[in-house]
């Protein structure tokens, strides 16, 4: 069997971490493999299912075990040990910081998407970087109406979170949120929900308010450096994800209730100045939550008290720049069947 260049694709796309020249391959389970550029591998079976699938990892380079999950299901397709039933964009975002084991560079690529890297006078590496991967996504999606377009941003959280595996279901503008996405979710161990509460730079909600998919940053567990990752934890979402690709119309058993758990973003703090600070420890996990009139942090002369309902606080981190997001404050929410279609 004709040994596949594009097995090796991660291993490339890192040598190669800002550009790398587009080029082909037959799948062997019929169709094309081809390479748009670094980290970007486009999967177009022979005769292609209803459903347009994007599934992106390492927008943060140090966001390993989706990397590795990623890695493998590559692996897997071009050597055909994995049919592709449907159309696949595989995205491995930002090689660069993989080499050096860190979650950004200059600037964190996932606040750079709708445009937000157009902002500024220097466009750096990070914002042409993110400028490619809306232009990708655009042409993948572009190509044909009509399919069920999907976006499955796949992360993991610098500390360690109450409720393990968690998504991002981003702001929808009103529409219904949806069943059988939540069902895929719960699939995927991934039982605890996060409704944002407003737009967005991020890659998930680029997809979802852009081109209409069903998208979601999925938060997987804890960051890891590269080969140090439990993958018995990621078996779930990975035969989920194996599932979806490979079978033409599998779908998940309907959800039932309480089965998942739902927050809804309350508030975002935004960091001001240096003189931020938060008002519990640095390593509080993720959904520890704060009773009303408790001090969150401050910055100067602002104070962030939690206000009538016990708040959680999720993704807390002081470290981020001046006028980025510091941490995201969650509400219970139960949502009602009329919100859900
Ligand atoms: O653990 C953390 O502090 C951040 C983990 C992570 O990268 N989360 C995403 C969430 C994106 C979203 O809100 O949809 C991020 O911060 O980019
Ligand atoms: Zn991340």
């Amino acid at each position: 069997m004709k040994v596949s260049r594009i097995a090796n694709f991660l291993s490339l796309s890192r040598e190669h971490p800002w550009e790398l020249a587009p080029f082909s391959e037959p799948l062997a389970t019929g169709g094309t493999v081809s390479v748009w550029d670094t980290g970007v591998v486009c999967f177009e079976p022979a005769s292609p299912g209803n459903k347009d699938i994007v599934i992106s990892c390492g927008i943060h380079g140090n966001e390993t075990a989706p990397i590795e999950l990623c890695d493998q299901l590559l692996r897997d397709l071009v050597e055909g040990r994995l049919s592709c039933r449907h159309r696949l964009l595989l995205i491995f975002g930002h090689p660069a910081a993989m080499n050096q084991g860190v979650r950004e560079l200059e600037v964190n690529l996932n606040r750079l998407f709708s445009g937000a890297h157009e902002r500024g006078d220097s466009p750096g590496l990070e914002q042409q970087r993110a400028a490619r991967l809306e232009l990708y996504v655009g042409r993948f999606f572009g190509q044909r109406s009509g399919a069920e377009r999907l976006h499955y941003d796949l992360h993991t959280a610098i500390r360690p979170s109450k409720y393990e595996k968690f998504a991002i279901y981003p702001y929808t503008h009103g529409q219904p949120y949806s069943r059988r996405q939540l069902a895929f979710l719960r699939d995927c161990e991934v039982d605890t929900i996060l409704l944002a509460h407003g737009p967005t730079t991020t890659f998930s909600y680029f997809s979802a308010h852009r081109f209409g998919a069903h998208a979601f940053t999925v938060e997987l567990g804890k960051v890891m450096p590269f080969g140090q990752n439990d993958m018995r934890r990621f078996k779930a979402v990975d035969h989920c994800l194996r599932q979806l690709v490979s079978e033409a119309d599998w779908m998940p058993a309907p959800l039932e209730p309480g089965q998942i758990r739902v927050f809804k973003v309350c508030r975002e703090i935004i960091k001001q100045s240096d003189a931020f600070r938060f008002h519990f420890g640095k390593d509080v996990a993720n959904f520890t939550a704060f009773e009303p009139g408790e001090l969150l942090a401050e910055d100067g002369e602002h104070r962030w008290r939690v206000d009538a309902q016990r708040e959680a606080v999720v993704f807390p981190n002081p470290a981020v720049a001046n006028g980025q997001r510091a941490a995201l404050m969650v509400i219970d929410y139960p949502l009602s069947g009329s919100e859900l279609d």
